[in-house]
């Protein structure tokens, strides 16, 4: 077996350095563009990604790190567990994505605790697992024919399976990993990489011996490739002695998130994960030559500490940024040459497996390795002490002093926030951003929108009104534009779901609010209409969450500076006389630490920001939350203690299975009753069916009637059809109370 390679990274971003696969998905979803001229796209960029990292001086090229729409779809397909009911669909691979007129898309979810969302595999009796090893077969040949050897990536079993919910259909999945091993090893393939984040989170007995007889039984596989096993996003913990005791040949680890490993691994690679595929910092190399000293093993390998899809391409992108910001900064591009780097001061004189000299090894690193600089920002301000629901009364009073103000019918029918971000909108902006459109044309646009928005929810008979977002980029990274301490990038995308794409800021200094950021269009939208209009605030969790953040400070300090600016603006809504605020925390699932150990101290802080932020509100204004996520059972306890009047939730994409868990919240809540991830238009029919099994667990006086999340990346056409089907089905419903 050949040695593995002394530098690599664990998975490249792959929505193109200038979006070119956003485009051409877009194009082909649309019948603008063919098959072909999609897989085109898929070439370039998988043949630009090998070039850019060969050139780069990388080792260990991966492929089968791109995706059309997403690595976890892409194991389903690899493993056979198509659902019978999208074979027949004229592409049954984004039918599966994305639906169809006819059928529904599978569920969607978040990626651990990124904000990075996979296609939740459907495994049941019906599925019967056959291998095609189709994708990572070809991707192969065509690196080869462009002269490069690559280790295939695929999701690994364990995490595959735990990911289904059917970690009992093991034996089967393992004869088709036990097939691919031999198809790769047929091919000439020296590695594989089998992802196994799941094996950073607390694992039960059960499933650490299924860890063991996976690797165990694979490792066993007549001919096949090294296997490097690859775990991050944390500790890898108890898993590890596990794996140790299989003959996996090479173990990945996530030495930023995690520490140095605790045990000998005489007998293995350990594929060191020392430069962060979460952040955009530059690496210190004081801190990872040390911890690649650290380590021991028989060989060691210098790596990202997991796959670079999570930050953005290029940092020489950025013409816009501070330049004393920027030197501390490294995207994809310069993750990898820091990769590189690290590997030829860690190992000089040999490219044969290594063993790192002496912990001492000086940091005498290339250019692109300098020292890490130490934050620029001035000292931070005190954390604020976290402060209960002070000035709310308790929720029956408040509701009844709403009830009384908002004199609202049953079954309110609202929606979350964004309508349709059309292609002028976002033009306009450009142009503002390019200095050929004036600010002032542009306000006048966005009040034109504005006003759109409201007529067309009045026609729709909408009970609370919102004012669309149109003068929004993105949820997060707008408030970011308006806030102190932060920069936001011009092309610094990192893929989210599918073609879906943000910008996510970066949080580098301490925060502070200038001046109020959207009293402005709150006050105007609420000034053409006699309906309530919602006033709009992103939440400190989750503007936090979508940042890359800096890395001085405990995140909570963080957190609450943020908290501090939502609840300034929170007081000026309610000044503007704004009756309805809504604070949306859709990332408070996401950011739960892996590890059960530290949950409940982080959804105590969690909680007491969001408080923070909303606590200033009077009872007679009515506070909504919103939360766009299905596998929330863990957390309904923080929900539940965020205090809000009303909480709206995704339901509608993961078919309800939120409802058993949400009855005992005492509070309005509005499971999603709309899936508007998918272009499909739900009927009024199915709308009813899903309000009924809502009625049927909660009280008629405290439901809501919404989708699951904000419109934006719909267009008009789509909303028009299902928000008429929404407020049909609800006025069905309320008429029959
Ligand atoms: C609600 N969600 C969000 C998450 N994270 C966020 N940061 N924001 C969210 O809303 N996470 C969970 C969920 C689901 N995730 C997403 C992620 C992304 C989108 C989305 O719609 N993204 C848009 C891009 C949004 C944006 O930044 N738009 C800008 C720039 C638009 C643009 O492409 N401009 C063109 C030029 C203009 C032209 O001529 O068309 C360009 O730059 O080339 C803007 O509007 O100004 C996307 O399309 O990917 C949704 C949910
Ligand atoms: N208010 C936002 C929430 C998305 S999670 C929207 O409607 O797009
Ligand atoms: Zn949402």
């Amino acid at each position: 077996m050949s040695p593995f390679p002394t530098s690599t990274v664990l998975g490249y971003p792959r929505i193109g350095p200038h979006r070119e696969l956003k485009r051409a998905l877009e194009s082909y979803w649309d019948g603008r563009a063919t098959r072909d001229d999609l897989d085109r796209v898929g070439a370039e960029i998988r043949e630009r990604t090998w070039r850019r990292l060969a050139e780069l001086g990388l080792e260990g090229l991966p492929s089968n790190t791109f995706s059309m729409y997403d690595q976890v779809l892409d194991t389903a397909v690899l493993l056979g567990a198509v659902p019978a009911r999208y074979r027949d669909a004229d592409d049954p691979y984004f039918a599966m994505a994305r639906g169809t007129e006819q059928l529904a898309p599978l569920r969607m979810t978040k990626w651990f605790d990124t904000n990075y969302h996979y296609i939740v595999p459907e495994i049941g009796p019906d599925t019967v697992f056959e291998l095609d090893p189709g994708k990572p077969l070809s991707e192969v040949r065509e690196a080869r024919a462009l002269g490069y050897e690559t280790r295939p990536v695929v999701v690994g079993p364990v995490t595959f399976l735990l990911l289904a919910s059917a970690l009992d259909r093991l034996d089967e999945v393992l004869a088709c990993y036990e097939e691919l091993l031999s198809v790769l090893a047929a091919e000439g393939v020296a590695w594989v990489q089998l992802d196994e984040p799941a094996l950073v989170a607390d694992r039960t007995p059960e499933e650490l011996a299924a860890v063991r007889t996976a690797y165990e039984r694979l490792g066993a596989a007549g001919a096949r490739p090294g296997l490097f096993v690859a775990t991050y996003f944390g500790e890898t913990g108890e898993a590890l002695p596990v794996l140790a005791g299989t003959p996996v040949e090479a173990i990945g680890v996530d030495l930023v998130r995690g520490g140095v490993p605790g045990i000998d691994l005489p007998g293995k690679t350990v594929v060191a994960g020392v430069v962060s595929g979460r952040d955009v910092w530059r690496t210190s190399p004081e801190r990872a030559l040390a911890a690649l000293a650290g380590v021991r093993a028989g060989r060691v390998t210098v790596s990202t500490s997991c796959s670079l899809l999570h930050v953005p391409y290029d940092v020489a992108a950025e013409p816009r940024l501070d330049p004393a910001l920027k030197e501390r900064l490294a995207f994809a591009e310069q993750k990898v040459a820091e990769v590189v780097a690290l590997s030829r001061t860690a190992f000089p004189s040999s490219t044969a497996g290594l063993v790192p000299a002496a912990p001492s090894v000086a940091p005498s690193v290339a250019p692109s390795v300098a020292p890490s600089v130490a934050p620029s920002v001035a000292p931070s301000v005190a954390l604020p002490a976290p402060v209960a629901a002070e000035g709310r009364g308790p929720y029956a009073e408040r509701a009844a002093a709403q009830a009384e103000r908002l004199r609202l019918p049953p079954l309110p029918t609202t929606t979350i926030g964004s309508f349709p971000q059309t292609g002028a909108l976002r033009a306009a902006r450009a142009a503002v951003a390019a200095g050929t459109l004036s600010r002032e044309d542009y306000e006048r646009r966005v009040e034109a929108e504005i006003e759109r928005v409201i007529r067309l929810q009045e026609g729709l008979g909408l009970d609370v009104l919102v004012h669309g977002e149109p003068e929004r980029n993105d949820m997060v990274q707008y408030f970011a534009e308006h806030l102190d301490g932060f920069a936001v990038t011009a092309n610094g995308w990192v893929q989210s779901y599918g073609s879906r794409c943000t910008r996510p800021p970066i949080l580098h200094g301490d925060v502070g609010r200038p001046s109020p950021i959207t009293v402005r269009w709150a006050a105007y939208a609420q000034s053409l209409t006699g309906k309530a209009v919602k006033g709009m605030l992103t939440g400190p969790v989750t503007i936090v969450a979508w940042s890359f953040v800096r890395d001085d400070l405990p995140l909570r300090d963080v957190v609450f500076q943020v908290a501090d600016a939502v609840r300034e603006e929170v007081s000026d809504l309610e000044a503007a006389g704004v009756k309805i605020i809504q604070v949306d925390e859709p990332a408070l699932r996401e950011l739960l630490p892996l590890r059960r150990a530290a949950q409940d101290d982080y959804l105590e802080w969690a909680v007491a920001t969001y408080r923070r932020a909303t606590s200033g509100a009077s009872d007679r204004t009515q506070i909504h939350t919103h939360l766009c996520y299905s596998d929330a059972d863990q957390i309904l306890a923080a929900i539940d203690g965020l205090d809000a009047d009303v909480t709206t939730i995704e339901s509608a994409r993961s078919g309800g299975r939120i409802l058993g868990a949400v009855k005992a919240f005492g509070r309005g809540l509005g499971p999603g009753v709309y899936d508007i991830h998918s272009p499909r238009v739900p009927s009024a029919a199915e709308v009813e069916e899903l309000l009924r099994a809502t009625l049927a667990v909660l009280p008629a006086e405290r439901v809501w009637v919404n989708p699951d999340c904000g419109l934006k990346t719909r267009t008009y056409e789509q909303v028009e059809a299902s928000l008429a089907n929404v407020v049909a089905a609800a006025r069905e419903l309320r008429d029959a109370l």
